[in-house]
């Protein structure tokens, strides 16, 4: 294993397992594998990256520094020359961590400081000028997500934000110096180690923006990060003969379907409303859920009745409604409730067998996936930018769709559905 990825969250994983198995246009990218959670043994001998997914973005920093400790000697153990540590492009954190605490900690343990921090993705609207983030033309505390119900981003300066998170000061490499080149930003970089700064937030606005920063960032043992930051990571190893070459194949799983929203997003409201205009949808009374009276066969019933039709069931709500239910039954209460009613669906599908499983939300297919229990998953196409199929081993593979709540196109359900199957 050459490249290992400690993720925050299961999408997240997806979403820099595509980047890196894609490769740059022309040139192919690494043989990878998503695994859920810390795999139990090593690695099969022809990963090339392998990326673990943590479901670590939103717990107890203290907990997702020893997670993220845990699969970066898991990571080491199978050979890997560089780690990237994952988070989100929208920098999903709170000022009490778990962006700062988690990169620092695997920095420490692997020595090094003048670490890149860049959640910029340009194809889904992410870039980062004058160390502020920006979602398409709006800075990141006025584009909705400043009212995540678990994350809210009130501030779009990620050198104040992850300052708000570290001991050590955090540096700044401006577009200035990323748009001289590698060598100019591997100067910049090292500045920052010598002054002591261990993470340092690069401005980058377009692709070419990142592969520069990948190349200047070749011989370093840590890289943090969006996915974006991946696309100039695979070709480093791809330019040194290293790589074999991305499996061709594309696998696909035909049978039974259902579709699980428990993301808040403008985008994920948006494809839920769409998707309802031509297919059976549920919406998940959530003060029935906190109250006992909405049960996961409510939600298996409907889905199961409706197999054939693409169903979903939601519980997607307004910033308003979001508000209104965490004030009266507490944020993390709520969270775990839905958690716990997804992944028992999700279960119950599988047991019933649905063999096609779209997920909106991170937190969400964080629950699910780690209810289902899959092992390490197989990379397959794109669906839309950032979210691939993934198809679990075995005898009976599921297919599987797990959306960032900000992904895809407005049409992304039923167009998920489609690529699982392979069509
Ligand atoms: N109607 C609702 N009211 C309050 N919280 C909700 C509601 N629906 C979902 N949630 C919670 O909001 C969070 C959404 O996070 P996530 O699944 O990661 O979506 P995203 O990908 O948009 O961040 C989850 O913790 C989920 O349990
Ligand atoms: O970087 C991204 O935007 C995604 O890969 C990601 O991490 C999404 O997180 P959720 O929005 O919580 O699904």
């Amino acid at each position: 294993m050459l490249l290992g990825v400690i993720a925050d969250d299961f999408t997240g994983a997806g979403d820099i397992a595509n980047t890196i198995a894609k490769g740059l246009p022309g040139q192919g990218g690494l043989r990878t594998v998503q695994y859920l959670g810390i795999p139990p043994k090593a690695a099969a001998g022809d990963v090339e990256a392998g990326v673990i997914s943590l479901k670590s973005r939103s717990v107890d920093a203290a907990i997702a520094v020893r997670q993220s400790l845990d699969a970066l000697q898991w990571l080491l153990d199978q050979g890997c020359e560089q780690i990237v540590f994952k988070y989100c492009s929208t920098f999903d954190s709170t000022p009490a961590g778990n962006i700062g605490p988690v990169g620092e900690a695997l920095a420490e343990a692997l020595g090094v400081k003048g670490v890149v921090a860049c959640p910029a993705f340009p194809e889904a609207g992410r870039t980062v000028y004058q160390g502020h983030l920006f979602v398409k033309d709006r800075l990141l505390s006025e584009s909705g997500l400043q009212n995540h119900p678990l994350n809210p981003m009130s501030d779009a300066d990620l050198r104040r934000w992850l300052r708000l998170q570290t001991n050590s000061d955090v540096g700044h490499v401006d577009i200035a110096a990323v748009r001289k080149g590698s060598q100019a930003i591997e100067a910049a970089l090292r500045r920052n180690a010598e002054e002591e700064r261990v993470l340092v937030i690069v401005d980058a606005i377009t692709d070419s923006d990142l592969v520069a920063i990948g190349r200047a960032a070749a011989a370093h043992r840590l890289v943090t990060g969006g996915s974006g930051i991946a696309l100039g990571l695979a070709a480093n190893f791809v330019e040194r003969g290293l790589a074999r070459g991305t499996d061709t194949g594309s696998p696909a799983v035909d049978g039974p379907e259902a579709i699980l929203a428990g993301s808040c997003s403008g985008a994920t409201r948006e494809q839920v409303e769409i998707h309802g205009r031509n297919h059976p949808i549920l919406a998940i009374d959530v003060a029935g859920v906190m109250g006992g009276k909405v049960a996961m066969s409510d939600l298996t019933s409907f889905l199961l009745a409706n197999r054939g039709r693409a169903p979903l069931v939601y519980s997607s709500g307004s910033p308003d409604e979001v508000q209104a239910i965490q004030a009266r039954f507490g944020r993390e209460k709520v969270a775990e409730a839905l958690d716990r009613l997804f992944a028992d669906t999700a279960q119950a599908l599988i047991g019933a067998g649905i063999r096609r499983l779209v997920v909106a939300g991170g937190e969400t297919s964080g629950a699910v996936v780690s209810a289902l229990d899959l092992g390490a998953l197989t990379i397959g196409p794109e669906i839309d930018p950032g979210v691939p199929v993934l198809i679990s081993n075995g005898d009976a593979p599921v297919a599987l769709a797990l959306k960032s709540g900000n992904f895809g196109a407005p049409d992304f359900f039923s167009k998920a559905l489609e690529r699982l199957s392979g069509r």
